[in-house]
């Protein structure tokens, strides 16, 4: 008896946040390392569909980076990064959009139906709603096929969310000849959710948030200014894959966000606790 009436302590205290974030939008990024492992992406999933259930309007943004490396490997293609991002020519081009459009897209959307969720892929091989050019490096550098995101198509990802399906979105655009480009999955989900001017824009990885020294958990951050976050991408303390995520939050601050969230994907029911607690759990960074 006591189980029980605590149970419904629990939903009457979940009505108020509930009531709080009814209507609201949040852009959840799925990064590839988490798209790995099965167990933390199942209930991930079933926490956007709660989401999406209670009236909330979760979308989700992924990559694949992993699984594209592992990919081109496969193709006897070496994978070269700067700054965090993917150096695409031709023959890795085809790979990732493979891998995003043909592969994942396709997984996570099963995946939600599965749990009993409805979504709905989003992807150049079916509804682009990415647009963008190619992206010129700040360094000069010639990055190849990867692209930035200039323009988002609201209307289609809003449509859905009024008929209560979740888009799924992988980091890809197209530019007006139909050219496709490669998009850095962080800087794709922080176009998105400037775009339907979402109210949280949350980051889903495989660390538990920035840490002072990459390898080692307990040196996590819990809260930084825009200021730190700079100072520790020019220090080197923030590495590889981290950068664009890091810049992505940085950018979306810069725009009027209060606050964004970098969280560990393979917490249990971490994207409920960081919208549904006042303890965040991963790195916050505000303005
Ligand atoms: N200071 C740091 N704190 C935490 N992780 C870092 C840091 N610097 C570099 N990293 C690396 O960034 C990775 C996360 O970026 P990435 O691999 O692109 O993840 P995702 O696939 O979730 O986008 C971590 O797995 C870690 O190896
Ligand atoms: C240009 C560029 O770097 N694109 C990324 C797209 C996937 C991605 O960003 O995946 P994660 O979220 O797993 O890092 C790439 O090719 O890896």
């Amino acid at each position: 008896m006591d189980q029980a009436i605590a149970k419904a302590d629990t939903l009457i205290e979940a009505m108020g946040w509930i009531r709080r974030f009814r209507g609201k939008t949040t852009v959840i990024k799925l990064g590839g390392s988490l798209l790995e492992d099965e167990v933390a992406i199942q209930h991930l999933l079933l926490d956007v569909i709660f989401m999406e259930s209670v009236g909330l309007r979760p979308v989700i943004v992924h990559g694949g980076g992993k699984a594209i490396t592992q990919a081109m490997a496969e193709a006897g293609i070496e994978a070269k990064f700067v700054r965090g991002r993917r150096v695409t020519d031709e023959a890795s081009l085809k790979v990732v959009e493979q891998v995003l459009a043909g592969e994942l897209n396709v997984y996570i959307a099963e995946q939600m139906e599965r749990y009993g969720g409805r979504a709905v892929n989003l992807s150049p091989r079916t509804t682009c709603v990415l647009h963008g050019r190619k992206l010129l490096d700040p360094d000069g550098t010639d990055l190849g096929f990867v692209g930035e995101v200039t323009s988002v198509d609201r209307d289609v990802i809003e449509s859905l969310a009024y008929t209560d399906q979740v888009a799924v979105i992988p980091s890809l655009c197209h530019d007006e000849h139909g050219q496709l480009y490669n998009v850095n999955a962080d800087t794709a989900a922080m176009a998105v959710a400037q775009s339907l001017g979402a109210d949280k824009l949350v980051f889903l990885s495989d660390v538990n948030g920035v840490r002072r020294q990459a390898d080692d958990p307990s040196s996590i951050i819990p809260a930084m200014s825009a200021t730190e976050a700079r100072e520790l991408i020019a220090s080197g303390v923030i590495q590889g894959g981290m950068i664009p995520k890091v810049e992505a939050c940085l950018e979306t601050l810069g725009r009027g966000v209060q606050k964004v969230h970098i969280i560990d994907g393979r917490l249990r029911h971490s994207l409920l606790l960081e919208i549904f607690t006042t303890d965040g759990v991963g790195t916050e960074i505000h303005a």
